[in-house]
């Protein structure tokens, strides 16, 4: 088996560690078709052919969905922090730094395909940074709430942000540390990237990529894995 060349490997960081207050209860825990759907991520993660390791970022309680797998991959555990950023932070510190990128993944994604992470991943490795994304295909208007006026949005180059998101390690290590030292808060490491000047290639996904939010996701999951 040859080495692997480890200037294109990619470590991932699922983050997993949050409250799931708009489901009402762990949405990680939730079996879909039989699997929770933590454990639908790690094995997307893990079937991906550019990914060497994963760093899942969550409580104990919850890697014990993971069933103490026996994977084929190297499949670590570290606890979150108190938003997702700090979470993704958290993740960073637990790399074995045996890769060059590392893929940020929400764990409540569970329909990523291992297909997408790929492409994805390759971008970062032409682009430094990507992230997977779905264009906006609707129809959108602003309306004001003052008097309902409502005005057309062009949805030309408009996305919705998926993950994952995927860097050079040292390009996001740095990036979260100069937003730290700034005491900025940011939703994803794209925002991240906005605040640094870092441009980030937009990879379209070719696969169902929802996010677990609230209960009607689970449904809507549940009717695409059918
Ligand atoms: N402190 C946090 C907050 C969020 N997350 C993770 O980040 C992903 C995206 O966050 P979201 O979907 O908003 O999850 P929750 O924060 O749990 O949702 P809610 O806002 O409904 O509580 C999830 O996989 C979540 O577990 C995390 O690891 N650590
Ligand atoms: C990180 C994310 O999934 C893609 O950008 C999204 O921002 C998470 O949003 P939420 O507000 O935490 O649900």
């Amino acid at each position: 088996m040859p080495a692997p060349d480890i200037t294109r490997s990619c470590s991932a960081i699922l983050v997993a560690a949050g409250s799931s207050r708009r489901m009402g209860f762990d949405k990680l825990a939730v079996e879909l078709a039989g699997v929770p759907v933590l454990r639908r991520t790690v094995e997307a993660f893990l079937a991906a052919e550019s990914i060497s390791e994963v760093v899942v970022v969550c409580p104990e309680e919850r890697w014990r969905l993971l069933d103490g797998g026996d994977f084929a991959k190297p499949v670590r555990r570290v606890d979150g922090g108190e938003n997702r950023q700090d979470s993704v932070v958290a993740g960073l510190s637990a790399l074995s730094l045996e890769s060059n990128f590392v893929a940020v993944h929400d764990g409540a994604r569970p329909l990523v395909s291992p297909e997408d992470i790929d492409a994805c991943v390759a971008e970062a490795v032409e682009y430094r940074a990507a992230a997977l994304a779905r264009r906006v295909t609707e129809t959108l208007k602003r309306s004001d709430p003052l008097d309902f006026s409502t005005e057309g949005v062009s949805r030309e180059q408009l996305w919705f942000m998926e993950t994952p998101q995927v860097f050079e390690i040292r390009l996001l290590v740095d990036s979260y540390a100069d937003v730290a030292s700034r005491n900025l808060t940011v939703t994803d490491e794209v925002s991240v990237m906005e605040a640094v000047g870092v441009r980030v290639k937009l990879v379209e996904s070719r696969h169902p990529n929802l996010k677990i939010t609230t209960p009607a996701d689970l449904a809507l999951a549940e009717a695409i894995l059918r």
